[in-house]
């Protein structure tokens, strides 16, 4: 009696689930994907994904194809795995919004504040003003370098002071520094390694980056209510950020403001609402909420974030031989590296490349989404669907890339020893929204790896652990903590 009622219940709950896939299925004009067991009621395929999202995404797309969907929940993801795709798909308006999720919607309040998160009219306005402000100070001209080499000079001296046995703490001193230039863009105050203050700010922005996971808590509506989810940290950390720091600085900026001399971001941002608001303009500016979005940056650390034994040993060797060579050969030690300098120190620029390739620090870029239906290499995209960039899989594409694995910067060199800086490389994603702080990114990497490395020997603590491959997916793929040590030439 009990095998035929459970019998029963299998066929029936089977029956159920075949007439919920032909009502609810998803149509076949859809890009290919897991279907059957792997899409599930309600949940879709959010069982069958692991924390490693970009390697799955990039096995995935081995069955599937460049492009393929996934069911998250209520939400349909459109995995881009091919660079001609995102980038014919990144350069249309029908692809420049973004998705609807819990974290999107609680942060720009419905898609409607910022650039990072936003879109339509909010978005675009956001972003020229963003654009504009950062060229306006200095972003790509000599003021921005000035800025980069006071901090990189306060690296240098911290780093010579340092334990040489234990080591240090790569993340932690190298968070700080570029955080440093932006906070100082954004608040127009220099904040040292120790003010803690800026200690506590930066471990909350630390602590919310570190939410903004592509997971369940983002996908499935009401998840805030679980205690642990990440979401609800995202709440807790931003509402911290936002009462604690956001609204503190406006505050102090609002109580000082001279509109004649705007000495920060935020008093351009102050100066033109106020502006605006004269005119009787309507606008989507909101003082604090889009500052955020411009300090996603303490991620240069990747560069210095090297793996596996046998790859440190190559990576070791090919510091000394070709980027230490040829620092010492084209500036020598009496000065620091320049900007003027890049044309020069190819070896350096390739290994910076592939440093950007192998780490894919934002590995599944920044989600779009489809602001209307459209399609896509002839497939049907509907309103809504989450477009993904699949970046580090297209980085490490072995049709695209001979051992794609390896720590090889030779490859970004022909064999005239040119640079060369192939189209596939998308590190900071491409077309209408790409990366805003793109340059100033490149000049931070530039000028704090030629520096460190023209004055020390990186390597790991005596009888310590070599830093490993994997990394911590959030938004970002950042390496887990690690030590190295600095020792002078
Ligand atoms: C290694 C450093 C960095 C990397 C790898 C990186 C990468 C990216 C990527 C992949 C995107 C997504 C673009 C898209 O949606 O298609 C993005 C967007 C963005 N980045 Fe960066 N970024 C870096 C540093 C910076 C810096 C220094 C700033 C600020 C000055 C910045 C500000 C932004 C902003 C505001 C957006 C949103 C653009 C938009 O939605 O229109 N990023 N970044």
């Amino acid at each position: 009696m009990n095998l035929i009622y459970w019998l029963v219940l299998i066929v029936l709950l089977l029956a159920a689930y075949y007439v919920w896939n032909a009502l609810y299925g998803l149509p076949s004009d859809l890009p290919p994907g897991p279907s059957g067991w792997t899409r599930l009621p309600l949940i879709g395929s959010l069982l069958s994904t692991r924390a490693d999202l970009h390697v799955q995404f990039q096995e995935w797309a081995k069955i599937y194809g460049p492009i393929f969907h996934v069911q998250m929940a209520t939400k349909l993801f459109i995995v881009l795995s091919d660079a001609k795709l995102v980038k014919e798909a990144f350069s249309r308006d029908d692809f420049a919004g973004r998705p609807h999720t819990n974290i999107n919607d609680y942060y720009t309040e419905d898609l409607k504040y910022g650039v990072l998160f936003s879109q339509g009219p909010a978005w675009k306005e956001n972003r020229r003003f963003s654009l504009t402000c950062l060229r306006d100070f200095g972003m790509g001209r000599f003021t921005m370098e000035a800025k980069i080499m006071e901090e990189v000079t306060v690296l240098l001296d911290i780093l010579e002071q340092e334990d040489r046995h234990s080591g240090f703490d790569v993340h932690n001193h190298l968070g700080v520094s570029v955080s440093a230039i932006i906070s100082s863009l954004v608040f127009g105050k220099h904040f040292t390694h120790d003010d803690p203050y800026f200690v506590r700010f930066l471990d909350c922005m630390n602590r919310l980056a570190k939410a903004i996971t592509p997971d369940a808590s983002n996908f499935i509506p009401g998840i805030s209510l679980l205690p642990n989810s990440n979401f609800r940290k995202f709440k807790t950390h931003y509402n911290e950020l936002k009462t604690d720091f956001y609204e503190e600085e406006i505050a102090e900026h609002k109580a000082r403001l001279d509109t004649e001399n705007p000495r920060d971001f935020i008093d351009v941002y102050l100066t033109k609402m106020i502006e605006l608001r004269k005119a009787g303009k309507h606008t989507t500016f909101s003082g604090w909420r889009r500052q955020v979005s411009l300090l996603h940056t303490n991620h240069i650390h990747q560069v210095f974030a090297v793996k596996k034994h046998r790859m440190w040993q190559r990576i070791v060797w090919w510091m000394k031989l070709y980027v230490q060579e040829e620092l010492d050969r084209v500036i020598g030690r009496s000065r620091l590296p320049c900007l003027n300098d890049q044309a020069s120190l190819l070896y350096t620029q390739a290994t910076l490349l592939e440093v950007f390739r192998r780490s894919s620090v934002v590995p599944l870029g920044v989600f779009h989404a489809a602001v209307k239906e459209t399609t896509l290499a002839g497939y049907r995209i509907p309103e809504g669907a989450i477009i993904g960039p699949n970046l580090w899989g297209i980085h490490h594409d072995p049709a695209l890339w001979q051992n794609p694995n390896e720590f090889q910067p030779e490859r970004f060199l022909d064999s005239d020893g040119n640079l060369m800086k192939p189209d596939t490389l998308l590190p900071f994603s491409t077309g209408l929204r790409a990366c805003i702080g793109e340059l100033l990114a490149r000049q931070e990497a530039f000028l704090f790896f030629a520096s460190v490395l023209q004055k020390f020997n990186l390597v790991p603590p005596e009888g310590g652990p070599v830093p490993e491959d994997s990394g911590l997916l959030s938004l970002v793929l950042a390496p887990k903590p690690y030590k190295m040590r600095a020792i002078v030439r």
